[in-house]
């Protein structure tokens, strides 16, 4: 069984809805581990100010993908990417790419929140410092910046000086998001940010996503459907390193083209 008809990148972009050009645009991308393809001939818009959500089931691909956005598979050992990826239509694979100015425009959080045994405060401040911002009251300006739109100042304006992780789950969370902010990304990729957390703490996130994609293009993998529908514009299916189906999020699933995406949006599979 497979995909009878892998979606294209023609097909995605009037799915989408979204005029102007894209963020992001994966043009046949392929990425092998070893000798084997973890992902096939993908081509996918992602717009600013959208959320795209990667579902799929375990396996599929999803966070091999979202590591080639910001050329993290680079570090992967035995990982090989074909195809392209273009930010705001630049080649981020080109020859000569400064790959360190790429990671700094695509900022990265990850399923468990890692901060380090330092404060608060220098958790924050470190990427502000190791990217060469040296003056003390720019530091302290840009970290409380960065912890409001982290949604998490209130709680923590009283213990920048406590170490980061007293902070509870979802806290330390909302840190490590404040941290790849505080860089100032324009695109932040998430990799099941909410998966280690309590309702609450995922609703926290939740909203925070919501807020946060005035600013940016934000790119999400779940593995929970009910988050994908409720946070995300646009919904991207996988399937063994195929792209099944990508449209609006509404559409994909109440209405999907393929009867493999039905499937695993009823819950059929996956
Ligand atoms: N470093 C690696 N070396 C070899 N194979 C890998 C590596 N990372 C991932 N894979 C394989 O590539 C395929 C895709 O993995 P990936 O982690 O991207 O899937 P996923 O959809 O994110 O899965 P999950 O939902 O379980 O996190 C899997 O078959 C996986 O075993």
């Amino acid at each position: 069984m497979g995909p009878q008809h892998p979606a294209r990148g023609g097909e995605m972009a009037s799915a989408t809805d979204t005029p102007g050009p894209p963020k992001i645009q994966l043009r046949d991308v392929s990425v092998y581990y070893g000798e084997t393809a973890a992902l096939r001939r993908v081509s996918l818009p992602m717009h600013a100010h959208r959320v795209t959500a990667l579902i799929g089931p375990s396996g599929c691909g999803k966070s091999t993908l979202l590591r080639t956005l910001n050329r993290m598979n680079d570090i992967v050992a035995g990982a090989r990417v074909e195809g392209d990826v273009l930010l705001d239509s630049q080649s981020i694979y080109a020859p000569g790419t400064d790959v360190v100015a790429v990671r700094r425009r695509v900022g990265m959080v990850f399923q468990k929140s890692n901060p380090f045994p330092g404060s608060v405060f220098e958790n924050v401040a470190y990427g502000l410092r190791i990217n060469g911002v040296r003056d003390r009251r720019e530091i302290v300006e840009r970290v409380e910046e960065s912890l409001r739109a982290a949604a998490i100042w209130s709680e923590v304006q009283d213990r920048l000086h406590a170490p980061a992780l007293t902070l509870s789950g979802g806290q330390q969370q909302r840190l490590c998001i404040a941290r790849a902010l505080a860089i100032q990304p324009e695109v932040l990729l998430m990799d099941e940010p909410a998966s280690a957390l309590d309702p609450i703490a995922t609703q926290r996130i939740e909203e925070l996503i919501h807020a946060l994609k005035k600013s940016y293009t934000i790119v999400i993998v779940t593995h929970n459907m009910q988050q994908a529908a409720r946070i995300s514009d646009v919904t991207a299916f996988f399937w063994m390193g195929q792209l099944v189906e990508c449209g609006r999020t509404e559409d994909v699933f109440t209405a999907p083209r393929e009867r493999l995406t039905e499937d695993y949006v009823t819950g059929r599979f996956g």
